[in-house]
């Protein structure tokens, strides 16, 4: 496939190595420095685009990306409030949107199994739960777009609570606090913890590497070549969990 990468920082260039290693050809690559110079002819190159820039960007590649009829899969985290309008988009133009918050396939299974223990916890009135997430230094965004996927997963699954809460300071009833922490280069940490007065069970996924992240984004663009539509890494997986 011929890729065009749309952002060429940490994530960028995991995905460069690791989509020529798959065999795929990199036809463009576009980061703030050239941005304003590439053309449409230049991205309609691609079979696909790859994007993992800043959340100032995101929406805007993403119609560059629908209006060229070229597909994008998209790992950059902090804009989802845009949500609907960017799928509206997608749909109007006849585009092609591939989104996770996480492209890791160990998360994804942390994904489910945070929905299942949530649903098993709802019983229980004794537990506090609470998510942290652990990444490096330049992270611009906080919580992690993991570390809310994994909030609003509880939320769907547990009655008890209402919203999620970055926890800087007094959490009230119904608030699911997500602690965010920043340290060194850690590639990310996610965990959630049900805590009692005399015990804890805590969720824990930790990534060695970009490389999974990576892996997953290179066969998202695999498997939406060629559709039209929105999808998830259901979708990739086909993970289905009997709960
Ligand atoms: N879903 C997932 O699995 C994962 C998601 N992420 C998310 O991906 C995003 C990127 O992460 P990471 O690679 O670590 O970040 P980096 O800061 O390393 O890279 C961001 C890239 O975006 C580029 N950029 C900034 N502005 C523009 C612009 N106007 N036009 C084009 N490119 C631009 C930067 O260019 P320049 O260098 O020239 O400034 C840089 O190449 C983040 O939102 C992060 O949260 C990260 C890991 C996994
Ligand atoms: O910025 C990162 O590095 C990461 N961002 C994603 C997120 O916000 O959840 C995914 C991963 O944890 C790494």
């Amino acid at each position: 496939m011929k890729i065009a990468l749309l952002g060429y920082g940490r994530m960028g260039k995991a995905i460069e190595r690791l989509a020529r290693e798959r065999g795929h050809e990199i036809v463009l690559i576009v980061d703030e420095t050239n941005r304003a110079s590439c053309t449409d002819e230049q991205l309609k190159q691609a079979d696909v685009a790859i994007e993992f820039t800043t959340p100032a960007v995101a929406v805007d590649d993403y119609g560059w990306c629908f209006r060229n009829g070229v597909p994008v899969v998209s790992g950059t985290t902090g804009w989802l409030e845009r949500w609907s309008e960017v799928t509206e988009l997608c749909n109007e133009t006849g585009g092609a949107f591939f989104y996770a918050s996480n492209y890791s396939i160990g998360v994804n299974i942390f994904f489910h199994l945070n929905r299942w223990l949530a649903k098993t916890m709802a019983g229980f009135d004794n537990y506090k739960v609470f998510v942290e997430e652990t990444h490096h230094v330049h992270k611009l965004d906080a919580p992690s777009g993991t570390a809310i996927t994994l909030a609003e997963g509880i939320l769907e699954e547990h009655p008890k609570y209402s919203s999620w809460k970055l926890d800087e300071g007094e959490v009230k009833a119904g608030e699911l606090p997500i602690k965010a922490k920043r340290e060194g280069e850690v590639p990310g940490i996610h965990a959630v913890t049900y805590k009692s007065e005399v015990d804890e069970i805590q969720i824990y996924h930790s990534a060695f590497s970009r490389d999974g992240f990576a892996q997953g984004a290179v066969m998202a663009a695999e498997f939406l070549a060629g559709k039209k539509g929105v999808y998830g890494m259901d979708d990739l997986l086909e993970l289905k969990v009997k709960n």
